[in-house]
């Protein structure tokens, strides 16, 4: 009950209108009566309902009650028309004409019924003909509004066909405008002592290492490292953080010594040995390679360079990262080189070994590097370089958090910042996949061009990245057949005398097999190069092969990326890679440091199109077809049938040798 009651004048024109709206109301009550009778006596007369279309009748797979109650839809506008499905009846087989008629005709009327159905501004739809088109006339005729039935959907359909515009990359300014380097070695050599902001002690060492110019690369990405540090390791250029720097180079072009250059000289003035700087490398043999380069930088320096890559054992590695001295952990290392894995163990159980006052972050090979993300390696760095109440004892200098948005506030007092510096051939322009390092501001150098080949037409449009190869190399692709395989590889050892010849195979069991054929062949020093060897084994076979005593080589892409071999001049594709960044990376172990190279890669008839598309469309300069004349293979012919027949045995022994150890 209402305490008050506030009556309000509502006028004339409400009484009018009410008065209306009853007269409506009944008139509509009537006709939806009468239209329910009319239903009625059409459902109880069987014949009728038989002739009826199944839409109409109910036999849409709608339940009955449903068509009981058609005025429910004036009475609750919220139920959508719908289209009447068409109805499946089982008909004979074989009366198939009758059949496709009859669907024909169902489904021009399902067509029909469609056409009637248009959309209103509110998101409703109309209907014309039919039922609603009829109560709609009636309407009109009695003054009342259109019915109108509000669904909420969008309805779909009455687009023409046409050819979606083809989307292009937009990078991000920074990967769309990089720094140049030039990809000439032997013509844009500089100087050293025209680089800028090389330290005389830096001069001095590599004078001592036989370096007098500078590589493009290194000519670029040394004084721009070490402007970071220009105002010591704590700011930046103005004070501020530094950038992160990317660089995308050929394949022997020099990186390594790009980052150990600057790397060395910004530690060299340090007073505590504190692990400043972190190079992460994906395997044992590349950060074994870049280890001896950082060791020979830093000699005679006080630096200390640690390698964790599993080649000694996890204790001996933890005696050679921190000691304890009073009580306290003290670090043995200044620089450390790590492959991803080992260097997670470390972070997680080896005592004094810190990063917080990590200032350098190096990622070599940073497209693989990226693709082993799942690892999460780099949280785990990330956490041990935040990590909370870090810093140097509490003192207010070195406090450190994890970086935000740069204020006032937060660069006072001044961190050590982390500088991220990422090293690689195939440098992935893909921004989400960057994103997941989180770069500061990044700056990119690079001798790519990320469009497409402007004579490749418009298929290479939508071809994946183009890279750059190395100025000395010349590639050309051999047909074969897979028998004719072995033959060939024997044919450039022993006729066109292309030793040492690095040869790639897609596995370890064809690399194994291979070496067994070619060593009962006789005639080659062969040795295989996979992961079935031991750390060890692999060690020495590396080093026999650059002291010259294996003339081949036979290896999976364990040795395709990173490895620098001096005096490589050929690299064969004995199995052809499937994918581009593997083959820039195995073609790469050969025209390095300028030098001149080439490189083959056998060819099934299956594999040619799209391997030559794919080449092509990623920037190679040209890829020529060799052909070895048939008669030249055919004098090892005989010889070759025998050694098959010795290889058989001999995989069977090795099997046999297998089981009984097992
Ligand atoms: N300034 C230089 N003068 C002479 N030789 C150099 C110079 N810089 C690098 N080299 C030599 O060039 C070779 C290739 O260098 P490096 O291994 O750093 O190439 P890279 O770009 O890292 O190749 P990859 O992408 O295959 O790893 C090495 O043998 C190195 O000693």
């Amino acid at each position: 009950m209402s305490l008050f009651v506030v009556n309000r004048y509502l006028g004339d024109e409400e009484e009018e209108s009410d008065s209306i709206r009853e007269s409506h109301a009944q008139r509509l009550l009537a006709r939806l009566q009468s239209k329910a009778k009319e239903r009625e006596q059409r459902e109880t007369s069987p014949k009728r309902a038989k002739k009826r279309p199944a839409a109409e009748s109910g036999e849409s797979g709608e339940p009955k009650q449903k068509t009981d109650k058609p005025k429910k839809k004036k009475v609750k506008p919220t139920v959508t028309p719908e289209v009447p499905e068409p109805v499946k009846e089982e008909e004979p087989a074989g009366d198939k004409k009758k059949d496709g008629k009859k669907k024909k005709k169902k489904n021009d009327r399902l067509v029909d019924d469609a056409k009637q159905i248009t959309k209103t501004d509110e998101g409703g739809v109309k209907v014309k003909g039919g039922e609603m088109q009829k109560e709609n006339q009636e309407n009109q005729e009695a003054g009342l509004p259109e019915v109108v039935v509000p669904t909420g959907f969008t309805v779909l359909g009455g687009f023409e066909n046409k050819v979606a515009p083809k989307v292009h990359r937009v990078l991000p300014q920074w990967l769309a405008q990089p720094d140049v380097i030039l990809r000439d070695i032997r013509r844009n050599l500089v100087a050293v002592g025209a680089v800028q902001g090389l330290s005389p002690a830096t001069l001095k060492k590599l004078q001592d290492n036989g370096v007098t110019s500078f590589f493009p690369v290194q000519a670029e990405v040394v004084p721009a490292v070490l402007e970071c540090v220009a105002q010591g390791l704590l700011v930046g250029r103005g004070g501020y953080r530094p950038r992160d720097i990317c660089v995308s180079a050929p394949t022997g072009s020099g990186k390594t010594l790009a980052f150990v250059v600057p790397l060395v000289q910004a530690l060299i003035g340090r007073v505590v040995c504190e692990v400043r700087a972190l190079v992460v490398l994906p395997t044992k043999e590349l950060a074994q390679q870049v280890c001896k380069v950082c060791a020979l930088y830093a000699e005679g320096s006080g630096l200390k360079v640690v390698m964790l890559g599993g080649q000694k054992s996890f204790a001996a590695e933890q005696t050679s990262l921190a000691e304890q001295r009073g009580g306290k952990w003290k670090s043995l290392a200044d620089i450390v080189v790590a492959t991803p894995g080992r260097l997670v163990d470390h972070i997680n159980k080896t005592p004094g070994f810190r990063l917080d006052l990590l200032r350098f972050l190096v990622i070599d090979e940073a497209d693989r590097m990226i693709d082993s993300m799942h690892h999460s390696w780099l949280g785990q760095v990330t956490k041990a370089v935040f990590r909370a109440g870090s810093g140097s004892e509490g003192s207010s200098v070195f406090r450190r958090s994890e970086p935000t948005h740069i204020t006032a506030a937060s660069l006072s007092p001044p961190q050590m910042p982390l500088q991220k510096l990422l090293f690689s051939a195939t440098l992935t322009m893909n921004p989400e996949k960057l994103q997941q390092l989180g770069l500061h501001q990044p700056r990119l150098f690079s001798s790519t061009h990320s469009g497409p080949a402007p004579s490749a037409g418009p298929a290479s449009a939508k071809s994946q990245e183009r890279f750059n190869f190395p100025e000395g190399l010349t590639e050309y692709f051999v047909p074969c057949t897979l028998s004719k395989k072995p033959l060939l590889i024997l044919h450039y050892i022993l006729h066109m005398k292309f030793c040492p010849l690095l040869c790639f195979t897609n596995s370890r069991q064809a690399a194994h097999r291979l070496f067994l054929l070619v060593r009962l062949f006789g005639g080659v020093e062969a040795a295989e190069f996979s992961s079935r060897l031991s750390t060890a084994e692999r060690k020495h076979t590396l080093r026999d092969f650059q002291h010259g005593k294996i003339q081949l080589l036979i290896c999976t892409d364990a040795a395709a990326r990173g490895i620098d071999i001096e005096g490589i001049k050929c690299v064969v594709n004995y199995d052809a890679p499937q994918y581009l960044r593997t083959y820039i990376h195995r073609i790469g172990r050969t025209a390095r440091a300028g030098k001149a190279g080439v490189a083959f890669t056998f060819l099934l008839d299956v594999q040619r199109n799209s391997f030559l598309k794919m080449v092509e469309e990623a920037g190679s300069a040209g890829i020529k077809k060799h052909s070895v004349k048939h008669q030249l293979l055919k004098n090892m012919a005989p010889r070759y049938e025998t050694t098959l027949k010795e290889l058989a045995s001999a995989i069977k022994d090795e099997k046999d040798q297998f089981r009984i150890k097992v």
